[in-house]
């Protein structure tokens, strides 16, 4: 389980969060909404240990955040825009970040260039990339090593339809894995259809409105 436990978060003044008390279980598509500002970003941040609670805990499986470890482990990470670098290929960049565990050939990065259709601008500089094939490749960054958590803030912006689709199955498909989690938020009401639990941010509280078994 991946819980946030009394937690609470100001920055300057401005309370995000407010005694948070939620609990994500494996094997969801756990979805995060709340409007603009709300602090989906803040969350996600608060469960991967880039952004440290005033108050309360965030415990993953057995371990706690910011106590056992700095950051949370085995999880692939998308929030806000990674800092790609401009004047690298999309899988140079990729290898960049695999460098740091070497965990991931070059061949299986390109594996999954395929399965999200960017092969063909696999070599292309990032600078000339759309911002489809800038999300594919923030997708990429995050699924490449295999995780069993994914942090996703909004994974299906800007795909074309076929995209999405395979975001979806690839997903579905994540889920099905023993101890396997994904947290997700999307703008759009079509990505919450498929939620099993869905987490609402709302005056500074966050609530469980649908759990399907
Ligand atoms: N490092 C920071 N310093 C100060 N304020 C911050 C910081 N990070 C986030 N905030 C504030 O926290 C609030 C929540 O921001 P957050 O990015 O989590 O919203 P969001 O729900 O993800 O919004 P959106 O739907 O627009 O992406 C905002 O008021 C934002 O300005």
């Amino acid at each position: 389980m991946i819980s946030l436990k009394g937690v609470s978060k100001s920055y300057k003044g401005i309370t995000i969060f407010e005694d948070v008390n939620i609990t994500f279980m494996p094997n969801k598509w756990n979805f995060i909404e709340g409007v603009n500002g709300s602090g989906k970003s803040v969350l996600l941040k608060l469960i991967c240990g880039f952004s440290k609670p005033d108050t309360g805990i965030v415990t993953v499986d057995d371990y706690v955040i910011g106590q056992d470890c700095d950051f949370i482990q085995n999880a692939g990470i998308c929030i806000n825009s990674p800092d790609f670098f401009n004047n690298l290929s999309g899988m140079d960049n990729l290898l960049e970040i695999a460098k740091i565990k070497k965990i991931v050939t070059k061949n299986e990065i390109y594996q999954f260039c395929k399965l999200f259709g960017l092969e063909e601008d696999i070599n292309k500089k990032y600078k000339y990339y759309s911002l489809g094939m800038k999300q594919k490749l923030r997708i990429i960054q995050a699924i490449m090593e295999s995780p069993n958590i994914l942090i996703l803030d909004e994974p299906f912006d800007a795909l074309d339809k076929q995209a999405k689709q395979i975001m979806q199955n690839y997903l579905n498909d994540f889920i099905k894995k023993e101890n396997h989690y994904l947290i997700y938020t999307s703008h759009s009401n079509e990505h919450k259809e498929f939620a099993d639990v869905i987490y609402s941010i709302d005056a500074k509280t966050i609530k469980q409105i649908k759990n399907v078994e």
